[in-house]
């Protein structure tokens, strides 16, 4: 099959999409889609996963996805139209032989003081022990990049690779994997230095007998070096407590499951400060917002973004179900299926990508939940065997 040079490799042809499938057998038709033509279908479930493995009949010409960056990551990666700094360009004819994109496109500065963190990432597979096949490959090849102020968002179905996504950038991979590809800061193969990065996980572990304040408190007292006074560490705690807007809960006591204290989001508030409290240039946030309401996720978010922007931090995060509210947030967006990369690119260009293969979002619809719903191919089997007993008694 012939691509256009401008269409992601995994792009079904309109020829061959699936709706038009449905509406002609011929090859030579002409169709044109409204955003209403292609909306998820309650009466016919199998029309809403265009990635499935095994597709049922009428989608089975849908190209398997070789799903790749998008689009917009492959234009920002070409070089004749980026602008590179000098230092850059340096690097470049300095590696005339290098050939992958991480280090010839990503923006960074190789100046070594309080410039933020430029991360870029380039064919990265993480592989597991597998019983049957040796090993299995859990991240297949991921391309990205992440830069200073802003925050790039790591989404896709549950088991799909996001936390190890994350913890294969933060280096902190289980001793069972094994990685290969590369991943530079700031244009360099190099350990992230001490203090320079920081990761919340997604359970708060904190002691639920202190106060806001004590937790912070003592945080900054075992955290922050000796080379500042005792005062200069309370002051960094308080701006801190104010930076993720806890000033009101400061004498409240944590709590746990017997003795009420903070909100779930407060609970992840304090956690992210105890993080950041050292003011790391790269932050890791696995699921910031889990078990949170939509307004406490917001609250939440809305903080980090502001911090990203602000001290030029640069912020990884991975997400499950964002409102749309919080997925506005974001600057970029990654989104992961089966441990591959579906789109990587601004949040802003994502809805054409979709559109652009076939899947528009309506406009009511949350962007997020259009996304992981269209990628989603967990439940397929099941979906096929529900068409399946439809189909027998002649529904
Ligand atoms: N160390 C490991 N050994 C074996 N399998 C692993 C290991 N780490 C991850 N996996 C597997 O890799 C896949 C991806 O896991 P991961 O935790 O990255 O997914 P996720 O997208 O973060 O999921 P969730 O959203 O449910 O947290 C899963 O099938 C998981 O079982």
């Amino acid at each position: 099959m012939e691509l256009q040079d401008n269409v992601p490799r995994w792009t079904p042809s309109p020829n061959r999409s699936p709706h038009r499938r449905q509406e002609s057998e011929t090859d030579n038709e002409s169709v044109t889609y409204s955003q209403d033509d292609i909306p998820f279908n309650n009466n016919n479930p199998t029309k809403n996963f265009p990635f499935s493995n095994s597709p049922p009949p009428h989608i089975a010409t849908i190209e398997a996805p070789s799903l790749r960056v998008d689009s917009e990551i492959k234009r920002f990666l070409e070089m004749e139209k980026y602008e590179a700094p000098p230092i850059f360009r340096e690097e470049i004819k300095g590696n005339s032989t290098t050939t992958g994109f991480a280090y010839e496109v990503v923006p960074f500065n190789t100046g070594g003081g309080n410039e933020g963190i430029y991360l870029t990432w380039k064919d990265l597979w993480v592989t597991v022990p597998d019983k049957k096949t040796g090993r299995r490959a859990i991240l297949q090849g991921l391309t990205g990049y992440v830069q200073p102020g802003q925050v790039l968002a790591i989404m896709g179905p549950s088991g799909c690779g996001k936390s190890t996504l994350l913890d294969t950038l933060a280096g902190r991979l289980d001793s069972n994997t094994r990685q290969t590809g590369e991943i530079l800061v700031n244009g360099r193969r190099q350990a992230l230095a001490f203090g320079t990065s920081a990761y919340v996980t997604q359970d708060d572990t904190l002691m639920t007998t202190l106060t806001v304040r004590e937790a912070i408190y003592y945080s900054a007292q075992l955290q922050l070096p000796d080379s500042m006074s005792r005062s200069e560490k309370k002051e960094r705690a308080e701006a801190t407590i104010r930076e993720m807007g806890l000033q009101d809960a400061m004498n409240t006591r944590i709590g746990g499951w017997s003795v009420k204290g903070l909100s779930g989001g407060q609970k992840r508030r304090v956690s992210i400060c105890i993080e950041i409290l050292t003011r790391p240039k790269l932050l890791f946030l696995d699921e910031p917002t889990s078990g949170l309401d939509s307004a406490a996720s917001y609250h939440v978010m809305n903080r980090i973004v502001q911090l990203a922007k602000q001290d030029g931090r640069t912020v990884v995060a991975s997400i499950h179900q964002p409102s749309s509210e919080v997925f506005e947030l974001f600057h970029n967006l990654c989104l992961l299926s089966s441990g591959r990369t579906v789109y990587f690119g601004s949040i802003s260009a994502a809805n054409e990508f979709f559109a652009l293969n076939g899947f528009p979002c309506t406009t009511m619809r949350n962007p997020s939940d259009h996304y992981l719903r269209t990628i989603n191919k967990d439940f397929d089997a099941m979906l096929a065997v529900v068409v399946a007993v439809l189909d027998g008694c002649g529904t």
